[in-house]
């Protein structure tokens, strides 16, 4: 069937079957390039076709502005269904009134005063990273995996209470490992067109060892809740405030939130475990990879190091623990994440399936087209950012910034990140400390790890930093 959209430009198609072939026998780096290239090419926006699947890339920000802004246009695209036999249909995933009946139980989630609570918590888990990058006695070390082991350890406590680390009551090693080869079966499947059908899939060994390790995972989950729920109602009974193996009163957590919904019967068991799932997912790979980025950069910048250092002591004039106004006072240190997270944004684009008509740049748009936000690209474009490639935090300091949607690494409108403000306030109190305790060292000049396309934005080798004490 004609529709408009077919006007667009874009990379030529087969008969019938598009450009499904275009990326077959790529490596992951080399459809990362590809596609960078495609934006290069086409600068406005452009469609690709796969069977009856049409796409609409974009990375303009006034295209942006309309897709991102849209108060209905909400529904995620049909990739995102990969991850839904663990997340279930949990925030990240949902849409229409269960996504809004949600996203409201759980924005209270991260009010101030909990915000508050998590900050001491990322500062005391920042205090055991440094001890532990110490120890390394200024040795390289491969800083993904750290950083990533330390933003699921921060999203362990603040969403569930439990602390993988010392906690014996559970499991955490199979979890932590399922974890890590569910994301590697996903990147898997992402590449290999015929697995997207769930029939198939499900059939081959990559698929029973998705189902095997999604079942880790829930029993993982519904273990945790189970004993937080039963503590709970133990102290409620009792009339006791919950107190930790300090005799300090205990932190509410996301799943605290979830257990009083659950009472008011605004969510039921099965809400609550998705829910759990999806905040374990989005808060730790994201963060982690995040840090990791951020730590590549800052040891090529000897100067942005120092200038962090030098804000940090004039703000805090040698108090000790930042309150959240402190760090908000820090605006060097901000401009150093959001410079990097333009350069890293993580997941770098984000997909739609119309679920209402719009028209971008005069042409109309069907309700059942797929739309893509090339984050990435959008973050790349030399009319919005001069010198693209070049790492340049002032730019966040100077008003440079012209469009609002020319910048979005926390997506935007109705389905922005809700962790945004955690994860901003996790990166400053770990940015902070190492910078405080050592100088950076890379382990090249001038180096850019290349990156993959992967459910995030990864590194596509492993990245060596010194941390010399200072
Ligand atoms: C630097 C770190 C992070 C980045 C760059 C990031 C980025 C994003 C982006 C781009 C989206 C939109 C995804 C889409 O529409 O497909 C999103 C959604 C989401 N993020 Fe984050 N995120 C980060 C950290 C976190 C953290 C720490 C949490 C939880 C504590 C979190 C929870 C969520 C949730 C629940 C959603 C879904 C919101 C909804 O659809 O209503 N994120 N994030």
């Amino acid at each position: 069937e004609d529709d408009p959209i077919d006007s667009l430009p874009g990379p030529a198609k087969l008969p019938i079957i598009g450009n499904m072939l275009d990326m077959f026998n790529m490596t992951p780096g080399e459809k990362f390039k590809y596609e960078r290239q495609l934006s290069k090419t086409y600068k406005q926006r452009y469609m690709q076709k796969v069977f009856y699947r049409r796409i609409v890339y974009l990375h303009h920000p006034d295209d942006v502005e309309v897709v991102l802004s849209h108060s209905k246009n909400i529904t995620k695209n049909v990739i995102y269904d990969f991850l839904k036999p663990w997340l279930g249909t949990g925030l990240l995933l949902s849409t229409g009134s269960k996504w809004y009946k949600r996203r409201k139980i759980l924005t209270s989630a991260f009010h101030f005063d909990i915000l508050k609570d998590f900050a001491s918590l990322f500062e005391e888990r920042s205090r055991r990273l440094v001890d532990q990058l110490r120890a390394n006695n200024g040795e390289a070390i491969s800083i993904l995996p750290v950083m990533n082991n330390f933003t699921l350890l921060t999203i362990c406590e603040t969403a569930l209470g439990t602390k993988l680390d010392t906690d014996r009551s559970v499991n955490t090693a199979a979890y932590k490992d399922a974890i890590s080869k569910i994301g590697q079966i996903c990147i898997y499947r992402l590449s290999r067109i015929w697995l997207y059908i769930d029939a198939i899939f499900n059939r081959t060994s990559a698929g029973r060892e998705f189902a095997k390790n999604v079942d880790i995972i829930h029993s993982f989950a519904d273990n945790v809740i189970v004993q937080r729920k039963e503590q709970r109602l133990n102290s409620l009974d009792k009339g006791l405030v919950e107190r930790d193996e300090f005799n300090r009163k205990k932190r509410t957590v996301l799943l605290d939130l979830l257990l009083e919904a659950e009472a008011k019967r605004e969510i039921d068991l099965e809400g609550i475990r998705e829910e759990v799932n999806t905040f374990m997912f989005a808060g730790h790979d994201t963060t982690g990879t995040a840090l990791t980025f951020s730590l590549m950069l800052l040891s090529d910048h000897e100067e942005a190091q120092e200038r962090i250092l030098e804000e940090y002591n004039e703000v805090m004039r040698g108090k000790e623990t930042p309150t959240l106004s402190e760090f908000a006072e820090m605006k060097y240190l901000d401009a150093v994440i959001k410079e990097t997270l333009r350069l890293y944004p993580n997941p770098h684009r984000i997909g739609r399936v119309l679920t209402e008509d719009i028209t971008l740049g005069g042409v109309p748009m069907r309700a059942g087209t797929e739309v893509c936000v090339l984050t990435i690209d959008l973050h790349y474009r030399e009319d919005f950012f001069p010198e693209p490639e070049k790492f340049r935090p002032e730019r966040f300091l100077r008003g440079e910034i012209q469009h609002p949607y020319s910048f979005v690494p926390f997506s935007a409108g109705p389905r922005n990140c809700l962790g945004q403000k955690f994860a901003m306030l996790e990166i400053k109190s770990v940015l902070t400390h190492i910078c405080n305790n050592f100088k950076l060292v890379p382990m090249k000049r001038n180096w850019r790890v290349e990156t993959v396309s992967d459910i995030v934005l990864k590194p596509a080798e492993p990245i060596y930093i010194k941390f010399v004490p200072r």
